[in-house]
């Protein structure tokens, strides 16, 4: 088990294997609270992989039409470099018999982007989630985003746009009761 404080301490050796790399000495300022402040920040960034699936409040209401949210700005982090990419995403669906409040769908983003991820997971399991909680079988998103491991580092393009789509189709509710 890896305690809090030996996190800290293990970037607080990174800091010091910059140090000693470039030559360089760092603040005492930022040897002290760096380490302390980029966990906090890691916490903070994967802080979806710990919490429930957000839970959706449910409106009845037949022949709904279809409802889609686009522009959903997200900061997500890369497992491979542990960089941010971010972007929106756009989410659609079409009721069946009731619809969820929108912002489930905003807290269903952000909950699929807060963790360490592959822009093609988090597109399909915002899906499948977004199919879960509205019972629809008519589920699309599509995530638009640019990888900091792209435009920093390795090939080092920037502003390169990584398009992703998905569909899911859950099982509503009231089918499941009746299956059961
Ligand atoms: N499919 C996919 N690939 C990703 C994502 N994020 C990062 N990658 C890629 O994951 C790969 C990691 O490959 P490696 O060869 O281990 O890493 P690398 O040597 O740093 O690769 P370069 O980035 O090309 O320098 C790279 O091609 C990244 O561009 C993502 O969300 N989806
Ligand atoms: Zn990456």
């Amino acid at each position: 088990m890896t305690s809090h404080d030996e996190a800290v301490a293990a970037v607080g050796q990174v800091l010091r294997y910059l140090e000693e790399r470039n030559g360089v000495r760092f603040d005492p300022e930022v040897l002290e609270n760096t380490p302390t402040r980029w966990i906090a920040f890691l916490e903070t960034a994967t802080q979806g992989m710990r919490a429930k699936e957000p839970t959706a409040v449910q409106f009845e209401l037949t022949d709904g039409g279809t409802v889609q949210l686009s522009d959903v700005v997200f900061h997500s982090l890369c497992e491979h470099h542990l960089l941010p990419f971010f972007g929106t995403a756009s989410v659609e669906y079409r009721p069946r018999g009731f619809v969820v409040g929108i912002s489930a769908l905003v807290h269903i983003v952000e909950h699929h982007a807060r963790r360490l991820q592959l822009q093609e997971r988090m597109t399909r399991d915002i899906a499948y989630a977004i199919a879960v909680a509205t019972g629809s079988d008519e589920v699309k998103v599509k995530i638009d985003a640019e990888h900091l491991c792209m435009s920093m580092r390795g090939v080092a393009k920037p502003g390169v746009r990584v398009t992703t789509q998905a569909c899911a189709s859950g099982v509503s509710p009231i089918d499941r009761d009746e299956n059961q």
